[in-house]
């Protein structure tokens, strides 16, 4: 091997790319792979030019994706076997392949795959488009230390990258990738509120955008704990107070149980 070939980064192709085929793949361009590193496989024409004027990234035939050094396939759960058994025969030994499908085990990834390749299943999450997601990730079958860690670097650009054994995947899918529309859900519903309050629908969207992102950058640079920093914006008597008694009276808490534990179900009988 030349010293230019020990020096490149894996070249990776990203196989299916809708919402988090393109957050993934802005992400790995984040973390410093270059658009010569990086190919694309989609099913539209039309899909390919855009990705092409966004990212410079050029779009291949399945064959030539799926025989990259590191292959990310971003289908949905339900597309994932058609795929696999199509890129079967062009993926190499010694390659990596990174799923992100909800609730898919990787020993169902590695089954049909050729003896010798690693697999690596990540769960991340939309702000990763934004270099701002989580992404649990866990060893399959065949994953050394090193082809985790290299999936860690390539997901870098996306946000925090955290290893968790294969048995929590499931329930990191329930909070942190379907998470994002659980807060969405709350700020819409703020927002609903404000109006309802008398506020005109941009002032209220602007107060309610920046107290979500205000609240999570005060989370995030404190360190502190969400119920002290709750404690602080709870004066005794106060309006606060008053409000978040409705929360409790309404089950709030209890909603978003549920909605972590249907979550998980889903994402199990997704992978059965
Ligand atoms: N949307 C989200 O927030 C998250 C999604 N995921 C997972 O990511 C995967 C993709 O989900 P989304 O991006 O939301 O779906 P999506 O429908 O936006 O993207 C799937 C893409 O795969 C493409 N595709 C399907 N078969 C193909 C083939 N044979 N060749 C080339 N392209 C093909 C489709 O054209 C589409 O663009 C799913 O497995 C999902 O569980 C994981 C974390 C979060
Ligand atoms: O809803 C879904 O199935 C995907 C997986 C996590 C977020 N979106």
């Amino acid at each position: 091997m030349s010293s230019t070939d020990e020096d490149r980064r894996p070249r990776v192709a990203v196989l299916g790319v809708g919402t988090m085929g393109e957050a993934v793949l802005a992400g790995v361009l984040r973390s410093g792979w270059t658009a010569d590193d990086v190919v694309v496989v989609v099913r539209r024409e039309e899909r390919a030019r855009e990705l092409d004027e966004r990212y410079g990234v050029r779009a291949v035939p399945l064959p030539e994706g799926a025989a990259a050094d590191v292959l990310v396939v971003a289908v949905k759960p339900q597309q994932l076997d058609d795929v696999l058994a199509e890129a079967a025969a062009h993926v190499r030994a010694g390659a990596l392949l990174v799923s992100v499908a909800a609730g898919v085990p990787t020993a169902r990834l590695a089954a049909p795959l050729p003896h010798g390749v690693a697999v690596v299943r990540a769960m991340p999450n939309t702000p990763a488009l934004v270099g701002r997601g989580v992404t649990a990730l866990s060893a399959g079958p065949g994953a050394e230390q090193a082809q985790v860690a290299l999936a860690a670097e390539l997901l870098a650009g996306t946000g925090d990258v955290v290893v968790v054994p294969e048995a929590q995947q499931d329930a990191a899918t329930a909070v942190s990738g379907s998470g994002p529309a659980y807060v969405l859900h709350l700020l819409e519903a703020l927002v609903e509120a404000g109006v309802h309050a008398g506020l005109p629908r941009a002032t209220s969207s602007r107060l309610a955008t920046g107290t979500l992102a205000g609240t999570a950058a005060l989370l995030e640079e404190t360190g502190e704990h969400p119920a002290l920093l709750r404690e602080r914006v709870t004066s005794p008597g106060g309006t606060t107070a008053a409000g978040l008694r409705q929360l409790d009276e309404r089950g709030v808490r209890a909603a978003v149980l549920a909605a972590v534990e249907a979550a998980r179900e889903r994402a199990r009988e997704l992978g059965a």
